[in-house]
């Protein structure tokens, strides 16, 4: 008998819980572990004609990949909430739905902003190279001191929900809050943190700057660098949003020279080979974009784009759609 259930394709494996609500609902072919290509996925959506894809960041569907998707694709849903790898008008045109994953990620990524903030300061990229080295020395008492984080003044640019996440944590840690973004929040949002209109107003007040914007062609490369040359010297960089905020030159220009002190970087613009000169930097703090990585919210993510695909396939509204 055939297989009438809903037929979805995923560019790569979801965790075990997801996966088995995958297996009982959707009609699947062979899944990956690691991300697809976007020629494999192209090469795949046309040998299964699938009604639903689940994708993640990682793999770019830029308008001409758009164009070879098969006609039976009714919904692409991407299990993160950044949406830059796709090209949304161009779905939308060809009447794909396009949903993500918003808000269920958001507790996790602050934690991860908190993280690299932590490290970055205390040095952490240093301290565990010693340790790996084997230590074998006590350390002077003014020897590979870091700055401590509470008092000091964090400057967010993107206050959304990420952001005003961070900047919940980074009261309970004492720091003063000051944030930039496309419009004012209501005071009841602002978490007491300060608004400046513009971040170049924002940048001299800052002793921590933290991204969490989307990535867009607006913002691309606005971190360059004329901003870092506004920020106090020996300030601290953190970016858990997209690599491709940042002029990467300048910001490893910016942490040679010591006008910043150190970096958290979560995201790169070419993963997953970031640039080589940030692996010799040792004031820079390096995660590999795992900022959404935790059991719980990867599970919480994989659900909501089932249940996406799931609405969506109905013919009911999608819960999170992604408007152009
Ligand atoms: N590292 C990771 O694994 C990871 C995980 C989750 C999200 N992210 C990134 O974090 C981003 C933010 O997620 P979110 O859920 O908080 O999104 P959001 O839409 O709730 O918030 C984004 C905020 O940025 C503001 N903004 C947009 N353009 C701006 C500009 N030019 N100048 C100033 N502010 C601007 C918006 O007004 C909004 O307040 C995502 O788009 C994604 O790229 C990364
Ligand atoms: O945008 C997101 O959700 C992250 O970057 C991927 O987990």
């Amino acid at each position: 008998m055939s297989d009438t259930r809903p037929r979805v394709l995923l560019t790569q494996r979801q965790t075990t819980p997801v996966m088995q609500r995958i297996e009982q609902s959707f009609n699947i072919p062979a899944v990956p572990d690691q991300q697809m290509t976007t020629r494999e996925l192209l090469d795949a959506a046309r040998a299964f004609q699938p009604q639903a894809i689940m994708t993640a960041t990682g793999l770019p569907l830029r308008g001409s990949d758009v164009l070879l998707l098969p006609d039976s694709v009714k919904v692409v849903a991407t299990v993160s909430v950044g949406t830059d790898h796709l090209d949304i008008p161009a779905l939308h045109a060809r009447g794909i739905v396009v949903t993500n994953t918003p808000d269920v990620l958001t507790e996790c990524n602050a934690d991860m902003a908190m993280l690299l903030m932590l490290a970055a300061a205390r040095r952490a990229s240093e301290y565990g190279a010693l340790m790996r080295g084997g230590w074998g020395r006590s350390l002077a008492m003014d020897e590979l001191l870091g700055t401590r984080i509470s008092g000091k003044r964090l400057g967010i640019v993107g206050m959304g929900r990420i952001g005003r996440a961070v900047a919940r944590r980074a009261r309970g840690f004492d720091m003063k809050v000051m944030y930039s973004n496309r419009r004012r929040l209501p005071a009841d949002q602002e978490a007491g943190a300060t608004f400046f209109s513009t971040v170049t107003d924002m940048l001299p007040h800052c002793d921590i700057l933290s991204l969490h914007l989307p990535a867009s062609p607006e913002t691309d490369g606005m971190i360059n660098a004329d901003l870092l040359s506004r920020l106090p010297r020996g300030a601290i960089f953190i970016n858990a949003a997209r690599g491709a905020l940042v002029d990467e030159d300048a910001l490893i220009d910016a942490l040679r020279s010591g006008q910043l002190a150190a970096a958290g970087l979560d995201v790169y613009r070419n993963e997953p080979n970031p640039d080589p000169r940030f692996l010799e930097l040792p004031n820079v703090f390096l995660t590999p974009h795992v900022g959404s990585a935790t059991v719980e919210t990867r599970t919480d993510m994989g659900m909501m784009a089932v249940d996406n695909v799931e609405a969506v396939l109905a013919g009911r509204d999608a819960l999170t759609p992604v408007q152009a």
